[in-house]
């Protein structure tokens, strides 16, 4: 079964196709975090992430950085949101995105384009939204566990800034696939959340039995 979880900034996605991917078992596959790590490399080789030929040359990464904390600020996601503008930067991802989808037994992924682009074959698409006033208390508080002194107001502004470009970009735009299921977590908990997001997709099965 392939589970395809898409939404904007902290919209709470990770949380639940993490939790997804535990209650049925299956790997995940958190797709921002490629974006992430050719953003950090950008940045690492003092390139120009808005010039596409600069971020092409910062799409060959070692998988160890996927796990460097460096790819959790907020600096790092403003610019992994401009240099997945490019379309090259996405084609060069894009086949390793799909062959995790496609391993044997299925896979959960999350990210912006898994239910459109990635995986449009997926057995159950999830659209994840809460208020961007939401999104960024939550970001703030994770930004500030990890230890940064960013201000709420300058997380917001950047969610707002990351969702405008990530929504109106012309190569593989955030919109919800036609056939996925909405789920707005503002007033969710997060067991709420991950408690509706299965509920969704046991009736995704139920239709395809
Ligand atoms: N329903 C929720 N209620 C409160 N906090 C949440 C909820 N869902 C997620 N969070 C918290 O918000 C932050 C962002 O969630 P995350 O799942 O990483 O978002 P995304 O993957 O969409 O960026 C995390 O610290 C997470 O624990
Ligand atoms: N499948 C994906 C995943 C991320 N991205 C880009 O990468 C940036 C960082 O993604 P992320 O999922 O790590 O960010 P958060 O939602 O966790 O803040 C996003 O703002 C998108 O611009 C994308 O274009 N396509």
């Amino acid at each position: 079964m392939i589970i395809a979880v898409d939404g904007p900034a902290a919209s709470g996605k990770g949380t639940i196709a993490r939790a997804l991917a535990r209650h049925y078992g299956l790997p995940h596959l958190d797709t921002g975090l490629l974006y992430r790590a050719v953003a950090a490399n950008v940045a690492r080789l003092d390139l120009d992430g808005s010039i596409e030929a600069d971020a092409i040359a910062a799409c060959d990464f070692d998988d160890a950085l996927l796990d460097d904390p460096i790819l959790r600020s907020d600096a790092i996601g403003s610019l992994a949101s401009v240099i997945s503008a490019h379309p090259l930067v996405r084609a060069s991802l894009l086949q390793r995105q799909r062959r995790f989808a496609n391993q044997p037994g299925g896979a959960v992924l999350d990210g912006r384009d898994i239910g459109t682009v990635i995986a449009p074959e997926a057995d159950a698409k999830l659209f994840i939204r809460a208020t961007p006033n939401i999104r960024a208390k939550r970001r703030h508080a994770e930004l500030r566990a990890a230890g940064s002194t960013i201000s709420i107001d300058r997380v917001l502004a950047d969610i707002r800034a990351r969702d405008l470009r990530d929504s109106t970009r012309s190569t593989a735009p955030l919109v919800p696939a036609k056939d996925s299921a909405l789920l707005d977590t503002s007033f969710l908990s997060i067991e709420a959340s991950v408690q509706r997001a299965i509920a969704i997709v046991e009736a995704r099965r139920e239709m395809t039995r």
